[in-house]
């Protein structure tokens, strides 16, 4: 694939790409000529106006979209070395390997145990002593393990939502992803919680790539090392956070940080 106009890293780096993504909700264009590098194990903001299609480009990431009857996708995407949209792309894997975390917490009606467990299972880990083993490591890397130790039969729907949330996080990286994308994980938090949850954003961009959608300028500004503005549809500046917020590279970026718009 030719480089991202908007390339800002060495290529050995990038861990997902998009090469003049589209994407069209029946007659209505969303996405337009998207070509994105994500550099690998950083937090990449994307930020925008309400509805300029920050959510939508996620859901081309890993195929989400391809649940809505109407959405079409031109272009291309890379996960690795591998072409999302390919027809042999098995879209399941790519979904393991490409996890999403949304808005609201979405744990499963099921005990605690058995959230994390869910996804093991699936790819065939039965053995109790190595899923209970993956279970812990990943409760311990969502930083929730020290307060589900001792309870965790109980639902996971008891837990409070910044709880819920690391625990669909831990969901997440227990099948070992390589990428995590997170669509405003922590609007639905409370400002402890929320601080809570992006320390563990640090925590796990050490492992994983995550690339965040946010409303929050603060946070993009606060957590992430690379930032993308949208804005209808387009993707108008990519590059280094402390370098965008300070000294945007266009005017649309410039109005939108400092609130002029939006
Ligand atoms: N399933 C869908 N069917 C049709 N149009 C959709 C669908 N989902 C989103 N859209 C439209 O696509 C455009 C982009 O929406 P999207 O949710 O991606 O934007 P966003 O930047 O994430 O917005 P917000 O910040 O408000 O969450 C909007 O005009 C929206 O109405």
């Amino acid at each position: 694939m030719p480089a991202a106009p908007s390339s800002v890293v060495d290529a050995s780096e990038v861990a997902l790409s998009t090469r003049s993504l589209s994407l069209w909700y029946g007659p209505r264009q969303v996405l337009s000529e998207i070509s994105l590098d994500v550099p690998a194990r950083r937090i990449t903001a994307l930020i925008g106006p309400s509805g300029c299609g920050k959510s939508s480009l996620l859901r081309c990431l890993n195929r989400l979209n391809d649940e809505i009857a109407e959405a079409r996708v031109a272009g291309g995407v890379r996960v690795g070395d591998t072409d999302a949209y390919a027809k042999d792309t098995l879209v399941h894997d790519l979904r393991r390997r490409v996890g999403m975390v949304f808005q609201k917490p979405n744990p499963f009606p099921l005990s605690i145990h058995d959230n994390v467990a869910y996804g093991l299972r699936l790819l065939g880990v039965r053995r109790r002593r190595e899923l209970d083993e993956r279970i812990e490591a990943a409760l311990r890397f969502a930083a929730l393990w020290d307060e589900v130790a001792t309870r965790l039969d109980d639902s996971a729907l008891e837990l409070s939502l910044g709880q819920q949330q690391r625990l669909v996080i831990a969901r997440a990286i227990a099948v070992e992803p390589e990428i995590l994308l997170l669509d405003e994980p922590a609007s639905a938090l409370d400002p402890a919680a929320t601080l809570r949850f992006e320390e563990l954003l640090h925590e796990l961009a050490q492992r994983y790539t995550l690339l965040l959608v946010t409303h929050n300028m603060q946070q993009a500004a606060r957590v992430s090392h690379f930032s993308a503005f949208l804005h209808g549809g387009r993707l108008i500046e990519f590059g280094d956070t402390d370098a965008l917020f300070t000294n945007p590279g266009q005017r649309q970026t410039e109005d939108f940080i400092t609130g002029r718009y939006g």
